[in-house]
């Protein structure tokens, strides 16, 4: 079932500035997606045109089947969001705050409590937002997005402002909604999370969609492939790397595709050179946003 669909959808802001260009895409029920893609490139207009917090100028938005424009606000009990202003009551308590939201959407999530506790919160739960560290406040706004149990959660840099332990915390509970019925949207610049949490990857860029797909479809289309490194013990001679096309990075490691690797083990078995390690070099979500900004900018110019 597709909860999001936009069709020819743009945004221009009263500046004039055209913030999305003409975007196609929908959202199946339980897909885990990650927004990406350079400063200014339309990841956080698009976020508030999922949660009507702006019209488009022109196309359509549908949202759990229905056109925006017809969604009621109890309906929107159904969506969590954490936006780039916490959105909190700075003179409530954490308590306070999520209980608020739970009797607004007349519906409770009673796992907050746990994450609370887990989150290392559970002190701080009768504390005024207003005394909290930033990261703190972040967490909250995490807690209160997801307080009524939504269907669909839309948070936009919800790791900014972490510290490396929050920060993990936060990314090892977003990773267990694979596999739920549940949906999610991130952005991030955090390509690391990204590529940890999320099953499916939008590149945007000057408002466009340049890439839509699975981690393992992006591979694919840019023909980049995971990678074996091989280090041996002693230097490889000349004869062995001319007849048999090695390429090295130095004198002891070469890096080859992942198919190639029981072929080169095979000649260094015969050649008795001893092979001190092998370890994978796959090829991660950064690879692939350099490789694609790099073609972009080749195949349209950087303006
Ligand atoms: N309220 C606004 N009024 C006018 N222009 C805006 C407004 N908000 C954003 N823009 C412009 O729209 C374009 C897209 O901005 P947006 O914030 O959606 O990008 P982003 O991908 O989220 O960027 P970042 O990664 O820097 O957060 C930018 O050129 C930005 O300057």
């Amino acid at each position: 079932m597709e909860i999001i669909k936009f069709k020819g959808v743009k945004k221009r802001y009263y500046s004039g500035t055209e913030a999305i260009k003409g975007v196609d895409f929908s959202v199946r029920k339980g897909e885990i997606i990650g927004i990406i893609g350079p400063n200014g490139a339309g990841k956080t207009t698009l976020i508030k045109l999922i949660l009507g917090l702006l019209k488009p100028t022109e196309g359509e938005i549908e949202i759990f089947g229905k056109d925006i424009k017809n969604i009621k606000k109890l309906e929107r009990n159904k969506i969590g969001m954490v936006l780039d202003t916490p959105g909190l009551y700075d003179d409530l308590t954490i308590e306070e705050n999520i209980k608020f939201w739970q009797k607004v959407y007349k519906k409770n999530n009673n796992e907050i409590w746990d994450l609370i506790d887990r989150w290392k919160l559970a002190e701080k739960k009768k504390t005024l937002i207003k005394k909290l560290s930033a990261g703190m406040r972040q967490k909250v706004a995490i807690l209160n997005s997801l307080s009524h149990d939504p269907e669909l959660v839309i948070m936009d840099e919800p790791t900014s402002n972490l510290d490396p332990e929050a920060r993990r915390d936060i990314v090892d509970f977003l990773k267990g909604f694979k596999g739920t019925d549940k949906s999610l949207i991130i952005t991030s610049h955090d390509l690391f999370d990204i590529e940890r949490i999320c099953t499916r990857i939008i590149f945007l860029r000057k408002g466009k969609v340049i890439v839509d797909g699975t981690l393992k479809e992006m591979k694919k289309a840019l023909k980049i492939e995971d990678k074996v490194k091989i280090i041996v013990s002693q230097k490889i001679p000349e004869r062995i790397i001319r007849e048999n096309n090695i390429n090295l990075s130095d004198e002891k490691t070469t890096i080859i595709p992942e198919e190639k690797v029981n072929e080169i083990l095979e000649i260094f078995r015969k050649e008795r050179i001893n092979v001190k390690r092998i370890e994978d070099e796959k090829v991660t979500l950064e690879d692939m946003y350099i490789s694609i900004v790099r073609e972009d900018e080749e195949n349209v110019g950087y303006n």
